[in-house]
């Protein structure tokens, strides 16, 4: 009986997460926490005619408190987005209070849920919410994933374009490890479901993958000014949220790349990390989900000589940027 929140959802992504979480049938209780207009979207969301309840919340009366009673899974959109010339980066500065405050809502209302985070940027923003769940003894490093999911959609579509066939988009599966932000967003395309053609030179392989890695630049460029992805992000947060949903629900042999605290595997992704060459408490790479959360994280496996190069390149700035989220420290304000 998964009771699912979203915390942001009267924003650009917060919205049309809101209503695909609702056409989830695995959903039973829907919450939504905004610091603005939420009783409109859960209004307007309540009219459809599927199995969940809604109900929206503001701040005032305790409404975070009471959006997060008896959550199951929260997914974290709050926050603001970029503008053409900002480095998601630039977004600490204002997104890291934000986070750290509705993190704090969790570890007080309903520290066992699965939390989600989508809010810039999430190289930094899951330590911070690890950090906070952990002030407060409450982390489980199991249940805490940073959404990398759009990069892997990217990847895929991008894959199917190449391959002349954008009917194979749905079906096409590239790895994408590392972090969410330029350099530290890797694509394995050695391990893609679908090879790139054969013909495929080593000049278009660098620009595809530069295309992933610079994706949400193009949506910021392409919005000249009002936001960055919102729609292609809710529908690959809806995504990774099923996959989430159907783990909860029992269901085994769910594998999917997302951003963990590295501790969350049993061995503490003591594989993965002899692969990379480098401590590190956190990456993006393939993680098997259990009903429990991260039941195992998978390790690189085959790659190539670029991707190797590509991932030396991601790790130094994944460090620096892992480091400022554990680093923040100023108290919650709540
Ligand atoms: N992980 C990813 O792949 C990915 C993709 C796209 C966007 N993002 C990030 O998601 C975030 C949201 O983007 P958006 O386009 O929806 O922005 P938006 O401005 O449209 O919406 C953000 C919402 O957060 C709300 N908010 C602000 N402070 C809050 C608080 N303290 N509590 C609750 N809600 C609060 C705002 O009122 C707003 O409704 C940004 O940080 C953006 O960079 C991440
Ligand atoms: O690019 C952004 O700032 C938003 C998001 O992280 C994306 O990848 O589209």
């Amino acid at each position: 009986m998964p009771k699912a929140v979203v915390l942001g959802a009267a924003g650009g992504i917060g919205q049309p997460l809101s209503l695909l979480l609702k056409a989830n049938p695995l959903v039973t209780e829907l919450s939504l926490f905004d610091i603005v207009n939420t009783p409109g979207v859960a209004a307007d969301l309540s009219h459809i005619n599927t199995q969940s309840k809604i109900e929206g919340f503001l701040p005032p009366d305790d409404g975070l408190k009471k959006a997060l009673t008896g959550a199951d899974i929260v997914v974290i959109p709050a926050g603001v987005p970029r503008k053409p010339g900002m480095t998601r980066d630039d977004l600490f500065k204002i997104n890291a209070g934000i986070v750290r405050d509705l993190a704090t809502g969790i570890a007080l209302t309903s520290p066992k849920a699965f939390v989600l985070v989508i809010s810039n940027p999430v190289n930094s923003t899951v330590p911070i919410v690890a950090e906070v769940l952990k002030q407060h003894s409450v982390f489980d490093p199991k249940r805490l994933f940073g959404v990398t999911t759009l990069d892997v959609v990217r990847a895929s579509t991008f894959v199917a374009e190449k391959l002349g066939d954008p009917s194979l988009a749905p079906s096409v599966s590239v790895p994408v490890i590392g972090g969410h932000s330029g350099v530290t967003i890797v694509p394995l395309f050695s391990q893609s479901s679908h090879p790139l053609p054969a013909n495929f030179a080593a000049s278009d392989l660098e620009a595809l993958t530069t295309r992933v890695q610079f994706g949400g630049d193009e949506v910021v460029k392409a919005k000249d000014g009002a936001g960055s992805a919102t729609l292609s992000m809710a529908y690959a947060g809806a995504e990774f949220a099923a996959k989430i949903l159907r783990a909860i629900n029992g269901e085994t042999g769910i594998a999917v790349p997302t951003y963990v605290n590295l501790t969350s595997d049993p061995s503490g992704g003591e594989a993965l990390k002899k692969e990379l060459g480098r401590e590190l408490e956190y990456f993006s790479s393939i993680v098997e989900l259990g009903s429990s959360g991260v039941s195992k994280i998978l390790p690189l496996g085959k790659i190539t000589e670029f991707e190797k190069k590509l991932i030396d390149a991601a790790l130094p700035e994944l460090a620096t940027n892992i480091d400022k989220g554990v680093s923040f420290t100023t108290p919650s304000k709540l």
